[in-house]
């Protein structure tokens, strides 16, 4: 199948422009990681949008410009007034440091056009910048790849001028605790959007699980396995940890000019060992803490003062902000101090070199370093561990790595972690690497560089894009479009025509109307699924999802599927009676194989946010290794049994009923209505495949013979097929009625078209 065109969407182009001339430019590779590991992406034809790293204001330097990148495969994002409030603001200062548990910054004091809502309507309004060019570049069929905390509003953006848009989004930083997010004040707006997009990627599972956590408490949504689902519609999340090009620093290291830089490097050292530290000048990389760190160091172990040095390669990002500024100063202080006081006349223990280097250069260090210290407090991967590895020589250098890096969790195996935070443990790791012996340095190395060559940017990029074009090629298969209006007339014709009919009726929201507080408390109704309000009907009754089932004039059993793991139950139920207790008007309904907690008559936003803590309590305790689905409901929290949904209930149902009723003629009609959660929508699809095949007599259930049904017990063709999801948009029903009303006028209908 040929590979749909890519639009790379990011704040900064993978080039940062100067302007030389009038019409001329001249251009630098942008710092970090996020260009490094795009640059590596070949096998796609690519256009990437974003940020030229200048301000052009007049339009002969926005042409010349642009025809410039153009040649690069480059479109520029001209961000002008907004730029600052943007980038430096809503971007650095506030999205970023709660990413990096940094803390939610404080509104500006001493001037009041910077406040915490004039960055975030800069950070709308450069959204929709990017989306202006998107939509001006875009063809049928791209793919659209946001990248990052800087465009989280652009997803929904694109979606709303075409829902059919293919549109990932890629976060390359940490996602925080909720406990973090849910500090930052346009929580929902961002989270919102962010899941209109059809994949959304992280690093690692830890950000992945902080996301849908963020989802449930925040907007209280079903989390899943598989994503995040919301009235219907499924994003999907999952995990896809960057890699590097190997290739190029493979072979980078091994160019003449390179080895020959090795060499000079090492006369400049003077034989002493080198650890080598590259991070942009970051307040998240701990270069402060590594400073302290190797001070401590150098203060315990006097045998190796002037045997051992730190070179700091310091590339410098984000100038305009006070924080990065602040922390140049911090580092120079700590640079001055621990030279001052363990230096010579002839060498210094700390270089702090505050430029970026060149690409020659920087391989030629990595291959000649002896250990590698990263202390990020906090970092989304850092591509740096892994570019250390792929240029290692037959002298194996050492990685330290901070376990807050979500590299820590790739290459932990052949590193040393760290906590950063804990200078003395830094310390004592770097005496452990510059003794390490020559085989445990080749041991630890041989499996780092097999991950990081199995695991590159361009393998990493497939498996994004593969995933997105499944998942919205699925979708296109799966429906193809929104349900349509219920065909009235047919659900009636064919009613009438047919001699066996089964009819499927939800209950609540589907014969009840959706439940407020103030409705239910008024009307004093009992609304339950009782057999009494039943009781006049010939009709089965089910309850639990499928597990308990009769018929108004019989008794309830029990469907259980044997060996279903219920040890989870007493730790949950322990949680939900203490919260029963601490919120008034919250209740608890027990079931064999479900917990819900109900927080309907309880003050809705005291519930709300006890519904929050509790979560955060089961996915802790009680159920943190259990296999139960969480299912967040307006005003309830419910916990059950795995794969307890009404489609896989349908079988036993059915089973039962055909047993029970001595069928003599197949099923000719099916009715389907509910208004069911997501998980619970394949008891719309539970008929699909009957509709596709021809009815068979018993004696040939063959291989291609349905499993589900056995087709002396249901004829369905399409036309007598008629499943309808009521108020929702996103649905695997074929057909919508607006709300219960309908249904009950729809079942009034049928009735009387029979009685007529
Ligand atoms: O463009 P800047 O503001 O100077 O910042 C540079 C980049 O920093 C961040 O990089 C992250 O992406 C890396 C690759 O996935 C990852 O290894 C690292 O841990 C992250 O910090 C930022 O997320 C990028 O958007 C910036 O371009
Ligand atoms: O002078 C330098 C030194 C390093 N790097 C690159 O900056 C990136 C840093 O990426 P990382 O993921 O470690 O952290 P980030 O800066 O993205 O937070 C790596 O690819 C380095 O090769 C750079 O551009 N200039």
């Amino acid at each position: 199948m040929a590979r749909p065109r890519l639009l790379v969407v990011s704040m900064s182009l993978p080039v940062t422009a100067k302007r030389t001339g009038e019409e001329s430019w001249s251009f630098t590779m942008s710092p970090g990681g996020l260009v490094s590991a795009l640059l590596g992406l070949k096998e796609f034809e690519t256009k990437w949008i974003g940020w030229p790293g200048v301000d052009v204001h007049d339009a002969i330097g926005k042409k010349t410009l642009s025809i410039t990148l153009a040649e690069k495969g480059c479109i520029p994002v001209f961000l002008e007034e907004v730029c600052d409030q943007y980038y430096n603001g809503y971007c650095n200062n506030i999205l970023w440091p709660i990413f990096h548990y940094l803390g939610t910054p404080p509104e500006y004091r001493n001037d009041a056009t910077i406040t915490y809502q004039s960055q975030y309507d800069a950070y709308k309004k450069a959204n929709q910048i990017f989306f202006d060019v998107v939509k001006e570049h875009y063809e049928e069929g791209d793919v659209v790849w946001c990248h990052d905390y800087h465009v989280m509003l652009l997803p929904q953006y694109l979606k709303e001028y075409n829902s059919k848009m293919k549109v990932g989004w890629f976060l390359h930083t940490p996602f925080p605790s909720s406990e973090m997010y849910k500090t930052l004040p346009s929580r929902s707006d961002l989270l919102r959007s962010v899941l209109t997009a059809d994949l959304v990627g992280f690093h690692t599972y830890d950000f992945a699980r902080h996301f849908l956590n963020a989802c449930m408490c925040i907007l209280g949504v079903e989390a899943t396995s598989e994503g995040v689902v919301d009235q219907g519609k499924v994003t999907r999340v999952a995990v896809f940890p960057i890699g590097i090009e190997p290739e190029r620093f493979i072979n980078t290291s091994e160019l003449s000019e390179v080895v020959q830089y090795m060499k000079k490097f090492k006369n400049d050292f003077g034989g002493r060992k080198l650890i080598l530290g590259v991070d942009r000048l970051d307040t998240i990389k701990g270069i402060p803490q590594k400073y302290q760190a190797f001070e401590k160091f150098l203060e315990e172990n006097e045998d190796w003062r002037g045997k051992v040095m730190l070179l700091q390669i310091a590339v410098p990002t984000r100038n305009g902000i006070g924080e990065y500024q602040k922390i140049k100063d911090q580092c120079h202080y700590h640079v001055g101090r621990i030279n001052g006081r363990f230096g010579s006349i002839s060498a210094v223990p700390i270089i702090h070199l505050d430029c970026s280097i060149d690409f020659n250069q920087l391989c030629a260090l990595y291959a000649i370093t002896d250990v590698l210290l990263v202390t990020s407090l906090r970092d989304g991967m850092n591509l740096v561990s892994s570019e250390f590895i792929a240029c290692q020589k037959e002298d194996k250098g050492v990685l330290i790595l901070s376990e807050f890096a979500g590299a820590g969790q790739s290459l932990g195996a052949g590193a040393l972690l760290v906590n950063p935070w804990n200078i003395k443990e830094v310390s004592t790791a770097i005496g452990e690497a510059l003794n390490m012996s020559h085989e445990e340095k080749e041991r630890k190395h041989k499996i780092n560089f097999q991950y990081v060559k199995t695991h590159s940017t361009q393998q990493w990029a497939d498996d994004f894009m593969n995933k997105l074009i499944e998942i919205t090629t699925n979708a296109e298969l799966r429906t193809g479009k929104a349900p349509l209006e219920l065909p009235e007339h047919d659900v009636i014709q064919q009613y009438s025509k047919s001699n066996n009919r089964l009819l499927i009726l939800g209950f609540y929201g589907t014969l009840t109307q959706p439940m407020k507080n103030q409705e239910r408390r008024g009307d004093g109704m009992n609304l339950d699924l009782h057999p009494q309000n039943f009781g006049e009907y010939n009709m089965w009754l089910a309850a639990e999802n499928g597990m308990f089932l009769r018929h108004t004039s019989g008794e309830w059993v029990t469907r259980i599927p044997e060996h279903m793991n219920l040890e989870w139950i007493d730790g949950v139920k322990h949680v939900f009676k203490y919260f029963t207790e601490r919120t008034p008007g919250s209740y608890l309904e027990t079931s064999e194989t479900s917990l819900v907690w109900n927080y309907e008559y309880a003050d809705a936003e005291f519930g709300r946010a006890q519904a929050r803590d509790m979560l955060q309590h089961l996915w802790a305790g009680p159920i943190s290794n259990a296999s139960v689905d969480v299912v967040r409901g307006e005003q309830s929290v419910e916990v059950h049994a795995v794969g307890v949904t009404k489609g896989s209930a349908m079988e036993r149902i059915l089973g039962e009923i055909v047993h029970n009723k001595s069928m003599t003629a197949p099923i000719d009609y099916v009715l389907c209505i509910g208004c069911f959660l997501g998980k619970d929508e394949d008891v719309y699809t539970f008929f699909e495949p009957e509709l596709t095949k021809k009815t068979k007599s018993p004696s040939s259930s063959g291989s291609d013979s349905p499993k589900k049904v056995s087709a002396t017990i249901v004829d369905l063709k399409g036309e007598n097929y008629f499943s309808i999801a009521i108020g929702q948009t996103h649905t695997k029903a074929r057909y919508f009625l607006d709300s219960s009303d309908d249904v009950v006028q729809l079942i009034h209908k049928l009735c009387t078209h029979k009685n007529a």
